[in-house]
């Protein structure tokens, strides 16, 4: 094999070059990224970012730029692929290109996905995913602006506490009755919602949006699904994201929600892969999962990576994932299962406290609020399967590294 193209130079696409080489791979690699700039950390684009466009963080890239020369990576930023063509073996370009790859990755994540209504794409509606969507939001996070954040997922809720400590009035709206609550469950959905009440954000939870009022190409109002109105100077959605499946789709290429990838991250297509938010992969717990996680992106690709050179791959892990909000470190690790036992080690109150889910006496989701270190054992709890009973986990008295040494 002589030539591998990756399509997506962001965080998966960026590891994956980064494990070619390290593996020892020799041949060319061309990594072809649609954004003008190389791969870069998406999660402080909500909030170091959004606190100070101008400076961002000393490790903001996952590389500096002398790192691709010198690992000889051909770069293609600024560059969309148009298609894969894999009669003549390789990825298209605008304008008609081809590059020529044995094997391609496709790490080409997802895009925000767009409110469906009048004003979505008025200049003071902002979207999420990219540098410069942080950029443009920023100059409209002023203090005392008032911002209409519509969408309370992970994305959102971050947002609102950025705006909260940037000085801005935040009306937060969210269809389901809490923040998160798909990824933290009701009880501590609730609990981060009271959280953002605390600090000032006016919630409005289990209601919709029926309508944006735009006056001269900016939204001035949104209108709530119990008719109320509420004056913005910006609004922020935050509704999820699009998979970027399109590129394997036109081509014959296996896709559901994401591109189904067995667990050496290898489509329908034997020499094409695919890794980071964009892939849909056997889950830990049974069934398919497009996860859309930092930890995935990283980890998978370079699985992507390994298996593209031949080697021997068997990719398979809970999803882990962090979130910060004013001085909240959340993490999460697993997943929630149906009927949940919840036991809870530490004081809520004090917001330091760490959740138990397990599905009989197995532990398959850890929820850590503030207490990082419980997560660095808790993830090896869940990949072991480990039991233990809720007298166990509520006492701070037995370890977590106790409970994992039983779990053999
Ligand atoms: C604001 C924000 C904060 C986040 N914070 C956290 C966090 O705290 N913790 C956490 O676990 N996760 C977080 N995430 C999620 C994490 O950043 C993503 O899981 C990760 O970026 C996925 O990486 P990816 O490379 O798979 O996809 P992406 O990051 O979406 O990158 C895909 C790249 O492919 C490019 N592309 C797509 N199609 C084409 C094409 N046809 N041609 C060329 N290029 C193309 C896109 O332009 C993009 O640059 C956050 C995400 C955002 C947006």
């Amino acid at each position: 094999m002589k030539s591998i193209a990756v399509v997506g130079a962001n965080l998966a696409g960026g590891r994956a070059v980064e494990s070619l080489r390290q593996a020892g791979f020799d041949g060319r690699i061309t990594l072809i990224g649609e954004e003008p700039w190389r791969p870069y950390e998406r999660p402080p684009l909500s909030k170091e970012v959004l606190w100070d466009p101008a400076n961002v963080p000393d490790n903001f890239f996952l590389h500096d730029e002398a790192w691709y020369a010198d690992n000889r990576i051909d770069m293609r930023l600024g560059v969309r692929a148009e298609a894969l063509d894999l009669t003549a073996g390789g990825v298209r370009l605008g304008g008609g290109e081809l590059v020529q790859a044995d094997r391609i990755l496709l790490a080409t994540g997802g895009s925000a996905r767009k409110l469906n209504m009048e004003g979505t794409d008025a200049a003071n509606v902002h979207y999420l995913r990219t540098r410069d969507d942080a950029t443009r939001m920023a100059a409209d996070l002023k203090d005392g602006a008032r911002i209409v954040i519509i969408g309370m997922g992970v994305i959102g809720a971050e947002v609102a506490a950025s705006a909260i400590k940037l000085g801005c009035r935040v009306t937060a709206i969210e269809p389901f009755a809490a923040p998160m609550i798909r990824a933290l469950g009701p009880q501590f959905g609730q609990w981060l919602g009271e959280e953002h009440r605390q600090r000032g954000v006016d919630t409005r939870f289990g209601r919709g949006v029926n309508a944006m009022r735009v006056l001269d190409g900016r939204v001035t109002q949104v209108e709530l699904d119990d008719g109320s109105l509420v004056d913005c100077d910006a609004v922020v959605v935050g509704v999820g994201i699009v998979p970027e499946t399109s590129l394997a789709k036109d081509a014959g290429i296996v896709t559901n929600n994401g591109i189904i990838v067995d667990r050496q991250c290898r489509t329908s297509n034997e020499n094409v892969f695919a890794a980071g938010d964009v892939a849909e992969q056997d889950s830990f717990f049974g069934g398919h999962i497009r996860q859309e996680t930092y930890q995935n992106a990283a980890d998978q690709a370079q699985a992507a990576a390994l298996a593209m050179l031949g080697q021997d791959v068997d990719y398979c892990k809970p999803a882990w994932y962090w979130s910060d909000q004013f001085d909240l470190n959340i993490q999460f690790c697993g997943h929630i299962p149906a009927q949940a036992e919840v036991t809870l080690r530490g004081d809520m109150a004090s917001n330091q406290f760490t959740a138990f889910f397990r599905s009989g006496e197995t532990i398959e989701g850890i929820l850590t609020v503030n207490r990082a270190p419980d997560m660095g054992i808790g993830k090896r709890l869940i990949e072991r399967r480990a039991k233990a009973s809720a007298g166990q986990l509520a006492d701070a008295d037995v370890s977590l590294r106790e409970i994992l040494k039983q779990a053999g």
